[in-house]
């Protein structure tokens, strides 16, 4: 099965709950991987020895840590949510591994609509430096996540607006260069 995502409406329901536009619109892979954002579905029960999992580490120089979304296990708890929920980019890519539970990855397609990404486990997923992005909990509440960066792991956060930022100048020129490929393919 492939991940699911969708366009969002934008009601000031609960962010926990699916936000599907109406009437519901769904977003393939393919989609996702025009905005830059790629998946592996890899088997998270075997994570600690997994050779799927240690290729693309190896192929991409990534360490990991582990992080619990949970009340009891992630310190400064409703802060820390509230930060994930605020639209913001990295400098880097961001990578996440859902090990268990589940969640909800947002981000911002070409004209700015917000597209929603269904984390369960066994999902990985690569966001590039630059897209606009938000993290929330679905409705279970819960989720663990490998984190996974080159080096030292950098978290910050930068909310937006971010136009001048050297990664979102960079993400947003990545779509003018391909754009500029498939005129010259006409
Ligand atoms: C804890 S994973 C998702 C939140 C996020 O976007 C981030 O940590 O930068
Ligand atoms: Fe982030």
């Amino acid at each position: 099965m492939a991940i699911e995502a969708w366009f969002m409406n934008d009601s000031n329901e609960d962010q926990r709950l699916p936000h599907h536009s109406n009437p519901k619109e769904f977003v393939s892979m393919n989609q996702l991987a025009e905005l830059g954002v790629l998946y592996w579905k890899l088997n998270p029960e075997i994570y600690e020895n997994d050779e799927e999992l240690k290729k693309i580490r190896d192929d991409r120089g990534y360490n990991y840590d582990l992080l619990d979304i949970s009340p009891e296990k992630l310190a400064n708890y409703e802060g820390k949510l509230k930060d994930f929920y605020t639209e913001h980019i990295h400098a880097d890519e961001e990578i996440r591994y859902c090990l268990d539970g589940s969640g909800y990855f947002d981000v911002r397609d070409k004209n700015d609509r917000w597209i929603r990404i269904w984390i369960k486990p066994g999902d990985l997923i690569i966001l590039p430096a630059g897209i606009y992005h938000r993290f929330t909990l679905d409705t279970n509440n819960y989720t663990k996540l490998m984190r996974l960066f080159k080096g030292e792991p950098v978290w910050t956060p930068f909310n937006r607006p971010q136009e001048q930022h050297p990664a979102r100048k960079e993400y947003l020129k990545s779509f003018t260069e391909k754009a500029g490929v498939a005129l010259k393919a006409h």
